[in-house]
């Protein structure tokens, strides 16, 4: 039976092509996604199984990672990779909510998920599985303009230390920071060629470099509790 991975955040961009390329190297492929995209419909016509619902609140998360365990009795891999991206909202109000949207995304659903699905994960201390958490290199170094985007992605990347002691050996979990992979509508130029300068490799990544640094943490049985840079050494600067 081939393995399967279920990959969240699947409908677009970085998650899209991880889902793509798993069923590219003959993986089954769960795939969670919030809002319809032709991405999923293809992902879908291409024979994923997808698991529809937005990481809202606890009882949305859980909702979800049932319907996951039923798309998938057993799983080779699990990639957390929705994520919600915006700058800190200037009044704080509107900053509080932002802060729980961020919080249900980046943490509590990852821990509801790994929670419900360790069990369906098919490792072996010989031949573990993989827990893989998309953090951002931001996690280490916050931009102060999106604190509370940053912030909550350094939990998820503490909760990825708490989740390989946990779950050694049958389970590893890594997590991987990529750096300036693409740019939202509301980077100005002025940024993205500040980020680009600051970047040693000069270029912006792709999609297929995450999905490279994916496949190599699964192909290697000793690495757990790592924190992988994919940046182009974006988090070093120049100087
Ligand atoms: N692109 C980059 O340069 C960088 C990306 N990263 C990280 O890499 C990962 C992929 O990035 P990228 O492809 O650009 O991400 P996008 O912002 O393009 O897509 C994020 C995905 O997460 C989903 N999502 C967001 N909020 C929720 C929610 N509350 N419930 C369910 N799903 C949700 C989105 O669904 P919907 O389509 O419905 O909004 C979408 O599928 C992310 O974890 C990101 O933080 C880190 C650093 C740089
Ligand atoms: N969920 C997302 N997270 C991040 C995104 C994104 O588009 N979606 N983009 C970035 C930035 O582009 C950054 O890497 C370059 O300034 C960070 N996180």
């Amino acid at each position: 039976m081939q393995p399967c991975v279920a990959v969240t955040g699947a409908n677009r961009n970085i998650g899209a092509h991880l889902a793509a390329r798993f069923l590219d190297e003959g993986f089954g492929v769960v795939a969670h996604y919030r809002s319809e995209t032709a991405a999923i419909e293809r992902l879908a016509a291409r024979g994923a199984r997808l698991v529809r619902g937005s990481f809202d609140d606890a009882a949305a998360c859980t909702d979800i990672a049932e319907r996951l365990a039923a798309a998938a009795p057993s799983l080779r891999a699990i990639i957390h990779n929705a994520s919600s991206f915006a700058p800190t909202a200037a009044d704080i109000p509107a900053a509080a909510t932002q802060f729980q949207d961020f919080f249900a995304v980046h943490m509590l659903a990852p821990y509801i998920l790994n929670t419900h699905l360790a069990a369906h994960l098919d490792g072996t201390p010989e031949a573990p599985a993989d827990i893989i958490h998309i953090t951002d290199i931001y996690a280490d170094n916050p931009a102060p303009a999106q604190d509370l985007y940053c912030a909550t992605k350094a939990g998820l990347q503490n909760l990825s230390l708490a989740f390989a002691k946990r779950y050694a050996p049958r389970i590893k979990v890594n997590a991987i920071q990529p750096g300036p992979i693409s740019f939202e509508a509301w980077h100005d130029e002025n940024h993205r060629s500040a980020v680009l300068e600051a970047t040693p490799l000069g270029r912006m990544g792709s999609p297929e470099a995450i999905y490279a640094a994916v496949r190599a943490i699964m192909a290697n049985d000793y690495q757990t509790g790592a924190v992988i840079p994919v940046d182009g050494g974006r988090r070093l600067g120049r100087g």
